[in-house]
């Protein structure tokens, strides 16, 4: 099958130029101006618009069981959703229970992904220690094509690593060429502070961010990155929401350390009055770990992103519907931790960003693709618009504009945490693998269709 694109500019994370790109099969075989294509090419003509890597989500949970319940995305509705949002590639987790094995764990995931319409690829992530897991980690950077464990630091009594199975994790990953990553919270503190406010009879959701101060996360950051710092390993620190944390990776990156940080589309623009909304079912729907901050904390992420101390934007898209969260009606600590978005996130990011004059649209493919590809070892395949990498693109529309709301989303779920926002600068097509599976609103997902990606291990210590 044969797909040209033409007459776009076509926005790498380097530079912009005008150009056609032509695909044939799952990969892009040409990039220049007047490509000629054989009579039966499928034409999109982007006149003029904008034609970027397809975005790749670094954080996502498609039916993931989690507390006590299982997210209403599966893996085929949720790369679906992606895909209408210009999202090619999402990264998964594993999540094993404790005691449970890693492969097990893996093979079950591998299972459940089948379906998806867009590629996917998987962290693992690690939540005990034994010798097992210490072969596990070696069989799946060896020959699962994984290079990339989670950790973790919060949800005690679930899945919390301590600090022992973190500084063995990550020196073995080290071994293995792979980045640790983590969910940097103070389980342990979190969970005091929870039962603090619980005797005192503050029980709905506007406790939650009260159990998750910003120095809950920033202490977590500040001793995953003095681990890795030790042993010599990169960090990867997955869904950044505070200034201190952000601190935290720019003072170890000033120093030459290997720190990498994520922020969410949801972070970068919803602030934390959404907890004090008289309608719990509100409340409760943007109940998710880290919390929604303070408006200074955005202002502070997106500094972040355009100096180089974040690195990836991603959604943790992770959705239950109202009846999910009312799981916790009456203890906030029972409300199921999640939101979507990844079918916004590109949206989010260029309407935030680049209409702010924050980003440009080369450092946006940077934010939302580039990067992504480079730090999991996915690029060239994935992250950039070039001969012989795979043909994921998102012809984009600076002047579309969009009003998102859970009633038109392809997302289960029912809410949306950007409910009635208007974005300008909006995916018109996206090709996934050489295909065209989104156009102006007619999204064409075929379950099975997706890819897993192999990532390999780097090969040469990174630290
Ligand atoms: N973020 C969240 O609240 N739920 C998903 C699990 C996680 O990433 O912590
Ligand atoms: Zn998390
Ligand atoms: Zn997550």
């Amino acid at each position: 099958m044969t797909t040209i694109i033409r007459g776009g500019t076509i926005v790498n994370a380097d530079r912009a130029f005008r150009g056609d790109v032509l695909c044939f099969g799952d990969k892009i075989v040409a990039v220049g101006e007047q490509l000629d294509a054989p009579a039966n090419a499928t034409v999109i003509d982007a006149g003029g618009q904008y034609v970027m890597p397809g975005g790749i989500d670094t954080h996502t949970h498609m039916q993931l069981p989690f507390m006590g319940t299982v997210t209403a995305d599966d893996f085929f509705t949720g790369t679906a959703a992606g895909l209408a949002g210009g999202t090619t590639t999402i990264m998964d987790f594993v999540i094993p229970d404790p005691k449970q094995s890693l492969l097990e764990a893996y093979r079950t995931w591998r299972g459940w992904a089948r379906k998806s319409a867009g590629d996917y690829t998987f962290h693992v992530a690690v939540t005990w220690w034994d010798e097992s897991v210490h072969a596990d980690m070696g069989t799946l950077v060896r020959e699962h094509g994984v290079n990339s464990f989670k950790h973790f630091m919060a949800y005690k009594n679930a899945i919390m690593a301590d600090d022992e199975t973190l500084v063995k994790s990550f020196r073995r990953a080290l071994e293995l060429g792979a980045i640790p990553t983590v969910h940097a919270e103070n389980g342990e503190l979190v969970y005091q502070l929870q039962q603090e406010l619980l005797q005192k009879g503050i029980t709905g959701a506007r406790a939650h961010p009260l159990s998750r101060p910003p120095e809950v996360e920033a202490e977590a950051a500040n001793r995953a990155i003095a681990i890795a710092k030790v042993l010599g390993t990169p960090v990867y620190i997955v869904h950044v929401s505070c200034a201190e944390s952000l601190e935290a990776i720019t003072r170890a990156r000033a120093k030459g350390q290997r720190v990498y940080g994520e922020a969410l589309a949801g972070h970068l623009v919803i602030d934390d009055s959404v907890y004090a909304s008289e309608d719990e079912d509100f409340a409760r729907g943007h109940v998710m770990s880290p919390p929604f901050r303070g408006k200074h904390h955005q202002a502070a992420l997106w500094q972040g992103l355009r100096g180089g101390n974040l690195h990836t934007t991603a959604t943790d898209h992770c959705t239950f519907c109202a009846e999910q969260k009312a799981a916790g009606a009456d203890n906030f600590t029972r409300i199921p931790n999640g939101c979507g978005g990844v079918e916004e996130r590109m949206a989010i990011v260029w309407d935030a960003g680049v209409n702010s004059g924050t980003l440009t649209p080369s450092e946006f493919v940077r934010v939302t693709s580039t990067n992504a590809a480079q730090i999991f070892n996915m690029y060239p395949r994935k992250g950039v618009i070039e001969v012989g990498a795979d043909a994921d693109l998102v012809v984009w529309d600076p002047n579309g504009t969009r009003t998102i709301s859970a009633k038109t989303q392809f997302a289960k779920g029912g809410f949306n945490v950007f409910e009635g926002r208007t974005v300008r600068g909006i995916p018109t097509h996206t090709i996934a693998a050489g295909k065209l599976v989104f156009e102006r609103g007619d999204l064409r997902a075929e379950e099975g269709a997706g890819r897993h990606i192999d990532r390999p291990a780097f090969t040469t210590t990174q630290a």
